[in-house]
């Protein structure tokens, strides 16, 4: 596949522009500061000479304090202006990179279930902060510095024609010598910068999955085993870095060489006009210091050059990710759902496969009607399609053919956002944020005011540990809930249903056994919670299966059954099989 970061380099750079331009008044500021510190560093040489040639040579004390003294005002300028163009610029880096980050991640949020299935997210947050740094580098100082050198280049350029055309024409013969070397170095390097940043990225993948998961890490007593994954990952990263650093190394040495190689060689020159006596001594003073500052830009080209196209690649990364084009998303004119929803359910001939399982269908034909108010627990092997279910009916996909149907409105003609706000979901791992009891069961309704939290919390079940814990609901509750039990963590995510209060409910039972205790208190909490809504539920327990109104048997992806739990018995097959299995405690 043609990789267009590779192929337009430097050029993926103008994708920060419309950030830039939101910051337009830092972005002037620094011009100004820029243009300001450019000039002053370029009047410096012409003031050398004025003090060599006019304040030595003329012998007056005034004409020495003049010219001094106009050294020194221009060393002012530069000194403040310098200072004002570092404040702005790193400013300007600062505030670009935090829109860039936002506008990422608020992106990122926006895609869908089958982006992120294909995507890991540790190599996403490596976008979002490995590559983020990059730029902001890159338009806090790295820009700066190519604009300034870009800048002082081309003065020193014009300068030294002014100051000496002959030996500003020797020295220019010089600078295609130079151009040559960056230019070739360059497109070898910004191969080896992409692969670089992508094997780093690889690293972090390969840590957050393994500190994420580090209870199975160490259940297993695989410390061993993931130290070496993990520095083997590292030192991929650093073979792969070292060619670029190489790369980059050489490159600046023999920009270098050339450039001061031909300053020598053109001072060599003057030396010998200066001693035959056809130009003055602070003429060829004037002429060193700007082919001294014109060829040290030009090195200073050289550097960031190749940082430049190391943030391109970057940018080119997060440009690829910006313009990922979400396969969920609102209809132009969204249908509006009843108020209040009813809650009826229909999947009518649903055939979905997953998109990274093409040859694979997760549902087939599949058909199901929900009533409102109804309870349907869902029933069958592992990989029959259950889950499945849940993420149609979310919408985190959608069917390859057939309709899912709330209150007989096409799911797809909705606004997603509206859809789940209507659906509670209890998966069988509820996600537990890093922050307090209160905040995580506030994560169902951010307005819920102290009074419905505490009834959500006293409805789940939830009350008796939570006021146990050393804050109460102030309690922070670690990564993933690290500090509660499952079933503690199950009865939370459901006080966040409780909260949430919709109509339609997503129940994933969970397999995990909970002792007895806990047990009841779940079963109590989801009793609770399963009132008046529709609920579908993935049950495991004989329990939950003698709840439901109705239960649906679901093998490869269709309904094969459906019944009360003692006409499905009686009917022996799959169902009969899988209670024997699975129920008869
Ligand atoms: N994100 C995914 N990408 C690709 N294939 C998937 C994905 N999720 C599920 N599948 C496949 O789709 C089929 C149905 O999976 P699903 O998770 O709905 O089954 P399930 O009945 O819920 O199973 P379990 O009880 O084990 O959770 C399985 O064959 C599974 O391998």
């Amino acid at each position: 596949m043609p990789d267009p970061v590779i192929k337009a380099p430097v050029g993926s750079l103008r994708g920060l522009w419309p950030f830039v331009r939101r910051h337009s008044g830092l972005f002037v500021a620094w011009l100004v500061a820029l243009a300001c510190s450019s000039a002053a560093t370029l009047a410096l040489p012409a003031a050398s000479r004025v003090m060599i040639d006019q304040g030595f040579a003329s012998g007056g004390g005034a004409a020495i304090d003049r010219a001094f003294l106009l050294l020194f005002s221009v060393a002012l300028v530069l000194a403040f202006a310098t200072a004002a163009r570092f404040f702005f610029v790193s400013l300007l880096g600062e505030r670009v990179v935090a829109d860039l980050r936002a506008s990422l991640y608020s992106h990122l949020l926006s895609l869908d279930a089958g982006f992120h299935d294909r995507n890991r997210s540790g190599e996403l947050v490596s976008r979002l902060t490995a590559d983020a740094e990059l730029l902001r580098s890159t338009v806090g100082s790295t820009m700066s510095v190519a604009l300034r050198s870009v800048v002082t280049v081309i003065g020193s350029i014009v300068m030294l024609f002014v100051t000496s055309p002959l030996l500003a024409a020797w020295a220019l013969i010089g600078i295609p010598l130079t151009v040559l070397p960056i230019v070739v170095g360059g497109r070898r390097l910004r191969k080896i910068s992409r692969a670089s940043q992508d094997r780093i990225a690889d690293a972090n993948a390969l840590a957050s999955e393994t500190l994420g998961a580090v209870r199975t890490v160490q259940a297993h007593a695989r410390e061993p085993y993931e130290r070496g994954r993990f520095s083997t990952a590292l030192k991929t990263a650093v073979n792969t870095a070292r060619k670029r650093i190489g790369a980059q190394a050489i490159v600046t040495a023999v920009a270098i060489t050339l450039v001061f190689g031909a300053i020598t060689f053109v001072l060599w020159l003057g030396a010998h006009d200066v001693v035959a006596g056809r130009m003055k001594a602070g003429v060829l003073l004037q002429f060193v210091f700007y082919a001294v500052i014109g060829g040290g830009s030009i090195g200073a080209l050289a550097e960031v050059w190749n940082e430049m196209q190391r943030a391109a690649a970057g940018m080119g990364r997060i440009s690829e990710l910006l313009q990922e084009i979400p396969a969920i998303t609102a209809p132009q004119s969204p249908n509006i759902l009843p108020s209040p929803v009813h809650g009826e359910l229909t999947f009518d001939h649903v055939t979905f496969h997953y998109p990274q399982r093409p040859e694979h269908a997760a549902l087939t034909a599949f058909n199901l009607r929900v009533r409102p108010g109804e309870t349907v627990a869902l029933v069958g092997p592992s990989g029959a399609g259950k889950s499945t279910v849940f993420s149609l009916l979310l919408r985190f996909h959608d069917p390859d053919s057939g309709t899912v149907r709330v209150d007989d409105t096409d799911i797809r003609t909705l606004d997603p956002a509206v859809l789940r706000e209507a659906i509670a979901l209890v998966p069988q791992q509820p996600t537990i944020f890093a922050t307090s009891a209160r905040d995580n069961i506030r994560y169902g309704r951010l307005e819920a005011d102290a009074a419905q939290i505490d009834t959500a919390v006293h409805n789940a079940h939830a009350s008796d540990f939570i006021n146990a814990l050393p804050e109460g609901l102030d309690t922070e509750l670690g990564e993933r809930g690290a500090r509660l039990s499952g079933g503690q963590q199950q009865r939370i995510a459901i006080a966040r249903a409780l909260l949430k209060d919709a109509p339609i409910l997503l129940l994933d039972e969970a397999t995990s056994a909970l002792d007895a205790q806990s047990e009841r208190a779940v079963q109590q909490a989801l009793e609770a919670l399963m009132q008046g809504r529709t609920t579908i539920v993935i049950a495991h327990r004989l329990a939950t299966v003698l709840k439901a109104d109705r239960i649906v048997v679901m093998d490869h992806g269709r309904v094969v059954a459906e019944g009360t739990h003692e006409q499905l018995l009686a009917q022996g097959g799959l169902y009969a099989e899988l209670a024997k299995l699975q129920f008869l405690d």
